[in-house]
């Protein structure tokens, strides 16, 4: 674990002190600044596989099939509100693997990863910010828990899903990344926009958290087009990147602050506003419906009637659903963040989660409307 142990940091602040001659108007509010290994370190040292190759160059295709129209199963992004314990990770992996084999004809289930939380004010960040929930903030030790996670998840042949929150972060990731999501609180940040015209993943946008719509509509048409950019490469260089625009952006209708967005009439509106902005084809073509958030007040109980009702849509042939997503893990409910050794197993530190036998029950009965909107259809 070479990227965890050096270079030493107290050596590298010395480094960066000595060539830098720093007038008083800098620095004014930082305490440290922690040098921490370039991607590329990390990426030696736990390293993409042929077979995770294959698995996220495939995962991604069928997604963009999905989204595009042309594969007629429903997207099932699921998995935790946020990744807090590697071995619940993989645990959670290992279950929802086996499901996502027996139900493949009908739904293209990718697991939630979650690593990067956005607060509404303040609270924990995710693993890699804090990793070991106490205050400590090792985020070199968070980033290689990320990657090291990100290849568990895969192992169990599954696809993996996460927002990118930090621009930096994806050069250390985003090769085992299938689907990206950008969240409520960033929809209408340019900065976001340009990234996700560059990721090699598709990207939902999710509606702000006021239930702006558009700001996601607009978002998509942004990323859809090429733009340039300071960015980092692998050797954390400073760069400039040229994007050619990322044609698999598409919505995410999440509720808002005012409630839900998952009726019929909320869909058809937001699609008949996309196709009016010409966003592109995969965003014209359907949605992805968050069963969480605003669309359940946060409630998993609520979450689950809600993923209910939309199984019934989709069995009765309701257009314009590419997607649903759900917060879902071993344990139902949550708790607050605290060290792993003070934690239920299995329990979200973020948001409430549907407990693993009743998401395994909800995934059932979404393939099965999937198969009835099938027949229907070609009746
Ligand atoms: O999905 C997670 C949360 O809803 C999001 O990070 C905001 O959480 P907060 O309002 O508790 O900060
Ligand atoms: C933070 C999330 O969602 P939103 O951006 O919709 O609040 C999330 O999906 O974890």
């Amino acid at each position: 674990m070479t990227v965890l142990r050096g270079p030493d940091s107290s050596e590298d602040r010395a480094q960066l002190g000595s060539q830098a001659v720093l007038p008083e108007t800098v620095d004014v509010n930082i305490r440290q600044l922690d040098p921490i290994p370039a991607p590329r370190a990390f990426i030696n040292e736990l390293p993409i596989t042929h077979d995770v190759i294959r698995l996220v160059q495939d995962s991604r295709r069928q997604i963009s099939d999905v989204l595009h129209g042309r594969d007629d199963r429903l997207l099932v992004i699921v998995g935790p509100c946020s990744i807090h314990d590697p071995k619940a990770a993989k645990d959670y992996a290992n279950r929802l693997g086996e499901l996502k084999s027996q139900l493949s004809d009908d739904l293209l289930i990718v697991m939630r990863v979650y690593f990067e939380k956005p607060r509404t004010t303040i609270g924990w960040k995710g693993l890699i910010n804090d990793p070991d929930l106490d205050g400590t903030f090792n985020i070199r030790k968070g980033m290689w828990l990320a990657r090291r996670i990100l290849l568990d998840v895969a192992d169990q042949g599954l696809p993996a899903a996460t927002e990118w929150l930090d621009p930096i972060t994806p050069q250390y990731l985003c090769d085992l990344v299938s689907w990206g999501a950008i969240g409520a609180r960033n929809t209408e940040s340019q900065v976001h926009r340009e990234l996700a015209s560059g990721m090699s993943m598709p990207i939902g946008f999710k509606n702000s958290t006021d239930g702006n719509v558009k700001a996601a509509a607009d978002s998509c048409f942004a990323s859809a087009n090429e733009h340039h950019f300071l960015s980092i490469n692998l050797d954390g260089h400073v760069i400039a990147a040229e994007t050619k625009g990322n044609p698999d952006c598409h919505v995410i209708l999440r509720g808002s602050n005012h409630g839900p967005n998952y009726s019929a009439e909320s869909v058809a509106e937001a699609l008949e506003a996309l196709r009016n902005m010409h966003v592109g084809e995969a965003a014209s073509h359907g949605v992805v419906i968050d069963a969480a958030h605003g669309n359940s007040g946060k409630n998993e109980i609520r979450e689950a009637e809600v993923v209910e009702q939309l199984a019934t849509r989709i069995a009765n042939g309701e257009p314009g659903i590419s997607g649903i997503m759900m917060e879902s893990f071993i344990e139902g409910g949550h708790q607050d963040p605290a060290p792993l050794g003070q934690l239920v197993y299995g329990r979200s530190v973020t948001d409430r989660c549907i407990a693993w036998p009743r998401t395994e029950e909800l995934l059932r009965k979404l393939a099965s409307a999937v198969r009835m909107r099938r027949n229907r259809l070609s009746e």
